[in-house]
C-alpha cells in the first residue's frame, strides 16, 4: 500500500536572487493498495513527474508524506529493494559501457547471478544471448525491456513508470504495455503509471487519477471512464479518443 498524504511542493522561480516560488504540487492525497495499477494522467507541466519523484523517495516534499506499507519512503531503509522506476529516457538510463548482464546485475549487488539475469531476460521476452550485448546494439523497445528487467530485479513491491512507453513507436508501445500487463498478473506487483496518454493508461491500469495544475481533479475506475464528471477529465478523454463513443469504448480495451 502506498499512501500520499497532503503533499506540497514549490520551486524557486526566476534568477539567482529571486525569492519568488512557483507552487507545483498543491495538497495531493491518495492511496493505492498493493497490486493496483494506478495511472496519473494530466497535461504537460501539471506536476506528474514531481509527484513521481516523491513516490520513489528521491526528492522530499515541502510538506506532507509518502508512506510505503506505513513507512516514510524518503527513508533509504524503506525504499531499498522495495521501490523501482523506469523512465522515458531509456537510452541514457543504461550505462553504455555495461553489457546487458552487468546493467541488470547492478541493483542486485552480491545476489546477482547469471541464472537470475537469464530468468529476468526470459520474463521480459529477450533471449539469454542478449546478456553479452551493449545498449547501442539494441532497439529502443529492447533497451526498455532491459530497463524493466533491471527495475524488477530486486522484486520491488512498487514500480514507478514515468512516461515509460512514450518515446517508443506504437507497435513497440503495445508490446511493452502487454509485457507490463503480464508481469502485473504474474507477480501481483503494483505500478504507478505516469503518462499523458490516456489510451495507454486505460489499457493497463485499474484506476486513473486526472491530474491538473498540481492537484487531483478527479479519480475514476478504468471501467467507469464514461461517467467522469469534470470537464477536464472529459476533455482529456475526448481529445485523445476523438469521439464520446470511443472514450466509452476505452474501458473495454
Ligand atoms: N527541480 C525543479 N526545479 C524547478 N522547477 C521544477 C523542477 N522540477 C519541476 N519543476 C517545474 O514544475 C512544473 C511541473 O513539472 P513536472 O515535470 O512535474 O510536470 P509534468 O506534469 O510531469 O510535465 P510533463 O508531462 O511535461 O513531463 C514545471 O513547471 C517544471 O518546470
Amino acid at each position: 500500500m502506498i499512501r500520499v498524504e497532503n503533499v506540497y511542493k514549490s520551486y524557486k522561480r526566476g534568477g539567482l536572487f529571486s525569492l519568488e516560488r512557483k507552487p507545483v504540487l498543491k495538497g495531493v492525497s491518495f492511496q493505492s493498495p498493493a497490486g493496483e495499477c494506478l495511472a496519473i494522467v494530466g497535461e504537460s507541466g501539471s506536476g506528474k513527474s514531481t509527484l513521481g519523484r516523491f513516490l520513489i523517495g528521491i526528492e522530499k516534499p515541502d510538506r506532507g508524506t509518502v508512506l510505503l506499507e506505513g513507512f516514510d519512503v524518503f527513508n533509504r531503509k524503506t525504499r531499498k529493494g522495495a521501490v523501482s522506476a523506469v523512465f522515458q529516457d531509456y537510452k541514457s538510463s543504461i550505462n553504455p559501457f555495461f553489457t546487458v548482464e552487468k546493467a541488470i546485475m547492478e541493483p542486485l549487488g552480491k545476489d546477482g547471478s547469471r541464472q537470475r539475469v537469464e530468468e529476468l531476460l526470459r520474463e521480459v521476452g529477450l533471449p539469454s544471448s542478449y546478456r553479452q550485448k551493449y545498449s547501442h546494439e539494441l532497439s529502443g523497445g529492447e533497451v526498455q525491456r532491459v530497463c524493466i528487467a533491471r527495475a524488477m530485479a530486486s522484486h520491488p513491491r512498487f514500480l514507478l513508470l514515468d512516461e515509460a512507453v512514450s518515446s517508443l513507436d506504437v507497435t513497440v508501445q503495445l508490446q511493452i504495455l502487454n509485457l507490463l500487463k503480464r508481469l502485473k498478473e504474474r507477480r501481483g506487483m503494483g505500478y504507478v503509471f505516469i503518462t499523458h496518454d490516456i489510451q495507454a493508461a486505460a489499457y493497463i491500469c485499474d484506476r486513473i487519477i486526472f491530474f491538473r495544475d498540481g492537484r487531483i481533479e478527479e479519480t475514476a475506475e478504468t471501467g467507469q471512464l464514461k461517467n467522469v464528471r469534470s470537464d477536464y477529465a472529459r476533455k482529456l478523454l475526448g481529445v485523445l479518443s476523438g469521439t464520446a463513443e470511443a472514450a466509452a469504448g476505452l474501458e473495454q480495451a
